[in-house]
């Protein structure tokens, strides 16, 4: 008898399920435990659309260390900010993935999406110039401040009229990121929009696009859906954020000083320039690669990031009026009554302003904007009390699940109380060892401290001079983040206030 299509169809599935089933690897015995996986597309379709309550339903079920697959990818996911501490400190978890979708990004150049010599090198060589530029008499601070005033400026054109959360505050941010990185500053609330902006913008929306397509679980999908799966726009971002920088590479290069090096690409062309040795990562070509992967990996790390932590802040404070009221009481002893007499705060205040600093950790506790950090992979084998991690494995550290696990923050752990970092006499800020919203170890985020100054500076600023409430339609906001490539908030408008009339 002839099989129909259909049947053969079904006869075909199950004895390419039943291949699948009878020739997987064995695992270790060790190996974490999870929910079992479907072949090709693992455990996806069980993440569902609340991806961050199936993994904290995970955990409950099969403990602080459990693995998933992420399409055929093994994944395991750390949900103890004790055991991650002790993990992520070890060189065998330091890895990146080797996705070709990420990898598209940076073609083994960079920091994010590399591991081995060129990430070690890369990585050190980043940090040390991101400081000694601090420490310069042109510091990371007046570059800060210039935006800060930008900003400020518009906010005050505002004041009495409905203000939308969306891209507040990244024109800002990618600005000042900008001006460490080239030296250069553009208006970015000009009537039309720098290309730096435009293009970094276009890139996070193309990054956005394919968390939500899947492409990143099933790369295979760029070959055959490249456009639907947003493959292509990924790709044309990559490329047209790269022209942007390379103009001013090269406008750096022809006026290049090596002696008198004024921001970070100086100081990188000054190290290619002296690199001799055809293996180091600064040698040329690679060099050249290198450079332009290092300042993009900054800005796709650094801008949206901040701005939609700061966003989260606005969101915060403008629903928690009596949290801002404290904020601004503080401002005002320190910088002056808001009005003629007052200043702009300055980062040698911020040892004196300790509730706006528990407020920062508390925005950054309940809404991690990387809220399963970036994902780790393993270099080697490792045994870990009593588990097997394989190499090749990839590693996720659950940030938000620590953050809103109530067995160490409290019954309360879902309000915003920034006094949960404060002493009881609110003068010393309490450094919570499960507060990651950074990571921690070997891959920890280089620009935490640039990140916390941003954040610092633009907040002292706009609530010393206004006051920012809710929109009428906005009174009770919905706080349930909106997942994808970062933690977002959902659109919401605030109305804002001169503070000094
Ligand atoms: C609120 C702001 C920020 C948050 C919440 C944040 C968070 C993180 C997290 C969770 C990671 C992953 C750590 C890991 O792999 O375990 C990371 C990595 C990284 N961050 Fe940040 N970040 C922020 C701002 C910045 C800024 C301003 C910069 C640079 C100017 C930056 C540069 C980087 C880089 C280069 C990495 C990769 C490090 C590596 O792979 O070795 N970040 N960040």
């Amino acid at each position: 008898m002839a099989l129909g299509f259909s049947e053969a169809l079904l006869l075909l599935t199950t004895a390419l399920f039943a291949i699948l089933y009878l020739t997987r690897k064995k695992k270790d015995s060790r190996y974490p435990r999870g929910p079992t996986p479907l072949p090709f597309i693992g455990n996806v379709h069980q993440i569902g659309r609340t991806p961050l309550k199936s993994f904290q339903k995970w955990a409950q079920e099969y403990g602080p260390i459990y693995s998933i697959k992420m399409g055929s990818v093994d994944t395991i996911i750390l949900n103890d900010h004790k055991l991650v501490k002790e993990l992520l400190a070890d060189n065998a978890t330091a890895g990146r993935s080797e996705n070709p979708v990420i990898t598209a990004f940076s073609k083994g150049h960079g920091i994010i999406n590399v591991d081995g010599p060129t990430w070690e090198e890369q990585r050190r060589f980043t940090i040390r110039k991101l400081r000694d530029i601090g420490l310069l008499k042109s510091t990371i601070e007046s570059k800060i401040l210039e935006e800060v005033k930008s900003l400020l400026n518009v906010f005050e054109r505002n004041v009495g009229k409905p203000m939308s959360e969306n891209r507040m505050f990244n024109g800002a941010v990618v600005n000042t990121l900008w001006a460490i990185v080239s030296g250069e500053r553009h208006e970015w609330d000009a009537p039309v929009e720098p290309e730096i902006l435009k293009k970094t913008d276009e890139l996070i929306t193309a990054v956005s696009r394919i968390a939500l397509t899947g492409l990143i679980f099933a790369p295979v999908m760029r070959h055959i859906v490249p456009k639907w799966s947003g493959w292509t726009d990924w790709t044309n971002s990559i490329l047209n954020l790269k022209k942007v920088v390379d103009v001013t590479v090269v406008s750096h290069t022809e006026k290049h000083d090596p002696n008198n090096p004024n921001d970070f690409i100086d100081h990188f062309l000054a190290q290619i320039k002296n690199e001799d040795d055809p293996s180091s990562s600064f040698y040329k070509e690679n060099g050249a690669a290198n450079l332009f992967a290092v300042v993009t990996d900054l800005f796709v790390a650094g801008s949206e990031t901040s701005a939609n932590t700061i966003t989260w802040a606005m969101l915060q404070l403008s629903q928690n009026l009596e949290a801002q009221i404290k904020m601004q009481k503080e401002l005002d002893r320190i910088l002056g009554a808001p009005g003629d007499g007052s200043r702009l705060p300055s980062l040698s205040d911020r040892p004196s302003l300790p509730y706006i600093d528990a407020v920062i950790s508390e925005v950054l506790r309940i809404s991690p904007v990387l809220a399963l950090g970036a994902p780790h992979k393993m270099l080697q084998d490792m045994e870990f009390k009593g588990y097997f991690f394989p190499k090749g494995a990839n590693m996720w550290v659950n940030i938000y699940s620590i953050h809103h696990d109530a067995s160490i923050w409290g019954e309360d752990v879902e309000k915003f109380r920034p006094e949960r970092f404060l002493s009881e006499d609110g003068t010393q800020v309490i450094r919570h060892e499960a507060l990651l919203p950074f990571g921690t170890g070997r891959r920890v985020c280089i620009g935490e401290t640039l990140a916390k100054d941003t954040i610092f500076l633009f907040l002292a600023s706009i609530f010393h001079k206004f006051i920012v409430e809710p929109y009428p339609s906005c009174v009770k906001a919905d706080m349930e983040p909106v997942i994808g490539f970062l933690l977002r908030t959902k659109p919401f408008k605030v109305v804002v206030r001169n503070r000094g009339k």
